[in-house]
């Protein structure tokens, strides 16, 4: 396929309620989308996960502007594309990191290509399943209350898990009140690299608690120390922001240092090598599952596509539209029926970009041609 035109767009939307981690409190989303034209008049939709701060990873919506327009944007209309895998497995090659910038563009080709073969993402991917069991990831709140009743309302709704988030001074006890109120639910930690191994008498007192995992504990960029704590915890670990590719996976389970991997598609630099992470974690019986990034409607069906691959075995983070927005930027929006979400069946992503609703959100906009 030949790209005769890319548009950027930078978003603003307001989030329904604000969402705070050990790394600080969101209550707006800002986030770029990347349309790719093709010469036969077909559009492909990409979403970069990346925020307005680098406080999760380095990357923010200006980094990622930036090396879109002058690395990857030139690259990708440079000449005709046979396979969208060839864009991480060759043509991004040269440029380190930078993995939200390329996954949003790599996205929007893969999304392209599906539509051009007239299927849908999630098999051109070679996903099979019809439907996808989905959790939730509930931020730190005022109160333990306002926790429980939130949980209290998902577990209602049918999501399949729990995710809390924990930091110290909110950790086991908020764990030990979800746990005594939802003895039978799926339940997990995520910390946000909040901890060191300082803090792992404290990370083994969530060891009662029966957590399907504890979810970065440790450094953002760390694998080292986490095979230590794993050694000394029953809880299996799972790895979120340590992870940018297939070696970095392979090195960890070489280390010991999980038992889970968190695939988000933004982190890994796009669709390709979340794949292939997946193949390699299949390959050695470590259980995946799907992260999430407060995605507005286009991130968030790419995220439905990969989770149809078969070694996402665990619930993962992507809840219906309706969680995070008054009005998503897709039509029909993501929903979710007692804890599953159904594939769609239309080429590509599957679901449309809703026009004037982009056109509200959108703060800023700019093309480029081949
Ligand atoms: O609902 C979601 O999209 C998942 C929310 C979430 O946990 C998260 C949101 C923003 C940044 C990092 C994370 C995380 O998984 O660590
Ligand atoms: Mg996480």
């Amino acid at each position: 396929m030949r790209i005769k035109q890319i548009i950027l767009r930078h978003m603003k939307m307001r989030m329904l309620r604000p969402f705070t981690t050990s790394l600080g409190t969101e209550y707006d989303k800002e986030f770029i989308v990347v349309e790719a034209k093709s010469e036969d008049g077909l559009s492909g939709w990409g979403e970069s996960v990346a925020a307005i701060e680098p406080f999760y990873k380095e990357e923010t919506v200006k980094t990622n502007w930036h090396i879109l327009e002058d690395f990857l944007i030139p690259l990708v209309l440079e000449k005709p594309i046979a396979h969208p895998d060839e864009l991480n497995e060759e043509r991004f090659k040269p440029i380190r990191g930078n993995y939200m910038a390329k996954a949003a563009i790599e996205g929007a080709i893969w999304d392209l290509y599906a539509r051009q073969q007239g299927i849908p993402l999630a098999k051109a991917l070679g996903g099979e399943k019809k439907k996808i069991e989905v959790g939730i990831s509930l931020g730190i709140e005022e109160s333990v209350n306002e926790l429980l009743s939130l949980v209290e309302k998902y577990v209602q709704e049918g999501y399949k898990r729990i995710k809390v988030k924990i930091k110290p001074g909110w950790d086991v006890e908020v764990v030990r009140a979800v746990r005594e109120r939802f003895p039978d639910i799926q339940l997990m930690a995520d910390a946000n690299s909040a901890y060191t191994l300082a803090d792992a008498e404290r990370l083994k007192a969530l060891d009662e608690f029966n957590l399907t995992m504890i979810e970065q504990p440790l450094a953002h960029d760390d694998i080292v120390d986490h095979a230590e704590l794993q050694a000394q915890l029953k809880t299996p670990i799972c790895l979120d922001e340590s992870i940018h590719s297939v070696e970095d996976v392979r090195k960890a389970i070489k280390l010991g240092s999980c038992g889970v991997i968190n695939i988000k598609i933004g982190r890994v630099g796009g669709l390709t090598e979340a794949r292939k992470i997946h193949d390699l974690c299949k390959e050695r019986n470590i259980p995946v599952w799907c992260g999430g990034m407060l995605e507005a409607g286009i991130g968030r069906a790419h995220n439905v596509a990969i989770t149809t691959l078969s070694n996402f075995i665990l619930p993962g983070d992507t809840a219906a539209s309706s969680r995070y927005w008054e009005k998503d930027i897709i039509t029909p929006e993501v929903t979710v029926e007692d804890g599953w979400i159904t594939v769609p069946e239309k080429p590509g992503i599957g679901y449309e970009p809703d026009h004037d609703c982009m056109d509200n959100f959108t703060l800023y906009s700019k093309s480029y041609f081949a």
